[in-house]
């Protein structure tokens, strides 16, 4: 049985809604899956000034928090995040900051990783946050699994990098989730191969 994890930081639900939907094709494809949220890192007075922000906050408080062992367990990673002015948000960048003993002991090496990311336009920095988590996972000494143009279906939402999500343009719609059942799908594939 693969062991996925799926990590990712939301503020509004739509990385949330993505990597649930990975979780679950990746579930029913036989995977040991582990969906985990990055934990908030902003004061609670700003989450709770934002309306779209504090319901989501709200609405999955009891779900489990990642942690750095939520890496060292899994063959296969997938991260995610929403496009901060065309960067990864800080919350994830926090989480990422506390696997540096991890990363001594070579623990984050060896694994498949793939990300995903959102933003609120189409050219407002999906690329670059993508490409901000796999130069991380360089980093880990990570099998970076991009999805390429490797099924026709990849055509339809082009982003060979990630699967990104445009929320000011129809947002996790049905294009949106061939993409991520795809890429799911792809990174349970090259880690079974490798011997997961
Ligand atoms: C501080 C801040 C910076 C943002 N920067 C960008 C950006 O550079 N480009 C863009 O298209 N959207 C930007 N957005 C919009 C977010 O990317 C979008 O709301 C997010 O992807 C939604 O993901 P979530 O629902 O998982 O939180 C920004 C939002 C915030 C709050």
């Amino acid at each position: 049985m693969t062991k996925l994890s799926i990590i990712y930081y939301s503020s509004y639900g739509t990385a949330h809604a993505m990597a649930s939907r990975m979780a679950e094709t990746a579930e029913a494809q036989g995977a040991e899956v582990r969906l985990r949220r990055v934990r908030e890192t902003a004061p609670d007075e700003v989450v709770q000034s934002v309306e779209g922000w504090a319901a989501h906050a709200a609405s999955v408080a009891d779900q489990p928090v990642a942690e750095p062992d939520d890496i060292a367990w899994a063959d296969a990673v997938i991260m995610g995040s929403g496009t901060r002015y065309g960067h990864v948000t800080s919350q994830l960048q926090a989480y990422i900051d506390t696997l540096g003993p991890l990363w001594q002991e070579g623990k984050l090496a060896d694994k498949v990783y793939a990300s995903f990311t959102s933003s609120q336009t189409l050219h407002g920095g999906q690329e670059t946050t993508i490409v901000a988590m796999l130069t991380t996972f360089c980093h880990f000494g990570g099998i970076i699994v991009p999805p390429g143009y490797t099924d026709q279906t990849k055509f339809n939402d082009g982003n060979p990098y990630g699967v990104g999500v445009v929320t000011g343009q129809g947002g996790v719609d049905d294009t949106a989730n061939t993409a991520l059942d795809h890429l799911v799908t792809r990174v349970l594939t090259v880690a079974k191969r490798l011997g997961s």
